[in-house]
């Protein structure tokens, strides 16, 4: 089976939906995780008596209540470098009209999506199967279509033009989840103390890159999994989760599996967001399960400076007493290191983090 699946896709591209299709009764070898890095998948994971924060968003635009918010958003940025939003302002035809076209997107055949097929990190727009390109060793469970989406009138023509729908409807989330992103961006600057439009200007000019993902139903779900333990690379990560798999590792390296709440928003913090703040908070490490019965789609929006724009502690947060505890690196950076390194064995954050601090 394994054979058949790499004649169609060629060597690099084993796709996780072409398995589930052809009805695979177990998953791959190359897809089995060795077992300590298998997910504890049961009935009590996830019912942890850990409560993951959920933020009501839209009482940020209340003068009165908004300095609670930003005290709840510092918590939650301090205790998991994650939250969950509710009353965004995004509304839920828009989620769901993103949610149809990538559905149908995935469900093209093969052939079709291959034709967006890259391996090479700067592209654009890059279909993949989630290999680890790395080392090849191990594969996940995960289809993806990744595209930069910001300034939307410079890339959208690269997308996919089928269905024709696509452009549209995933234009409009990508464009909504920007706006977004600057409200989030600018109430975690002043969680920080930090003037409320720092960064503003170079976030308009900044990066947003949507990784859309989907997990297949998975045979064997417990020895495998949809992505690897990560953090992002971005300042923040805007994820729709169409069902639960989402975990995140909490501060004493537990699993905590994120509840899937109807019309929320997932925010994660990056690598960017962890640098800017001089490490007061940290970015998110987080994994993704797969389920026997069921397809999984999620859209992380990866949220960055410009490309080129070397990212440093925010002056205001250093000092005699805290020096910066992080060297200056760009995206660009990232995208090289991430083309060389396995970042399952070293996170690209640690490389840049000076050696005292
Ligand atoms: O599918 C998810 O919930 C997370 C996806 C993710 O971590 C990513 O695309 O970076
Ligand atoms: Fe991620």
């Amino acid at each position: 089976m394994e054979d058949t699946n790499k004649s169609v896709l060629g060597d690099y591209f084993t796709s996780a939906m072409g398995l589930t299709e052809s009805g695979v009764p177990r998953v791959p070898t190359r897809y089995i995780l060795p077992p300590s890095q298998r997910p504890m998948l049961g009935p009590s994971i996830g019912s942890a008596t850990i409560d993951l924060p959920v933020i009501d968003l839209s009482l940020l635009h209340d003068p009165l209540l908004r300095p609670r918010v930003i005290h709840e958003i510092e918590t939650a940025c301090k205790g998991f470098g994650f939250f969950q939003i509710t009353n965004h302002g995004i509304p839920s035809s828009v989620v769901n009209d993103a949610l149809d076209a990538a559905t149908r997107f995935f469900d093209l055949p093969a052939e079709e999506k291959m034709l967006l097929v890259s391996d090479n990190f700067h592209e654009p727009v890059r279909y993949g199967t989630s290999i680890n390109h790395s080392t090849d060793r191990v594969h996940y469970w995960r289809d993806f279509i990744k595209h930069y989406s910001h300034p939307l009138s410079k890339w959208i023509d690269l997308w996919p033009s089928n269905p024709t729908c696509y452009k549209e409807k995933v234009g409009r989330y990508a464009e909504a989840t920007h706006v977004l992103h600057k409200q989030l961006i600018e109430a975690i600057s002043e969680s920080l103390g930090l003037e409320k439009n720092y960064l503003q200007e170079e976030i308009e000019e900044g990066s947003q890159v949507m990784a859309m993902n989907c997990y297949p139903a998975c045979p064997e779900p417990e020895i495998a999994l949809g992505m690897p333990p990560h953090s992002d690379f971005s300042s923040l990560t805007i994820l729709l989760q169409s069902s639960q798999g989402l975990q995140i590792m909490d501060c004493d390296n537990n699993w905590v599996c994120v509840p899937y709440i109807e019309g929320a928003l997932i925010v994660q913090l990056g690598d960017q967001v962890e640098v800017m703040s001089n490490g007061i908070y940290k970015s998110v490490v987080h994994r993704v399960t797969v389920n026997k019965d069921l397809k999984r789609l999620s859209f992380a929006s990866l949220h960055s400076l410009p490309m080129h724009m070397k990212i440093s502690p925010a002056t205001k947060l250093v000092d005699e007493n805290k020096p910066a505890a992080y060297g200056e690196f760009s995206f660009n950076d990232f995208l090289d290191y991430i083309s060389r390194n396995d970042i399952t064995q070293q996170r690209f954050i640690d490389t840049v983090k000076k050696k005292n601090s």
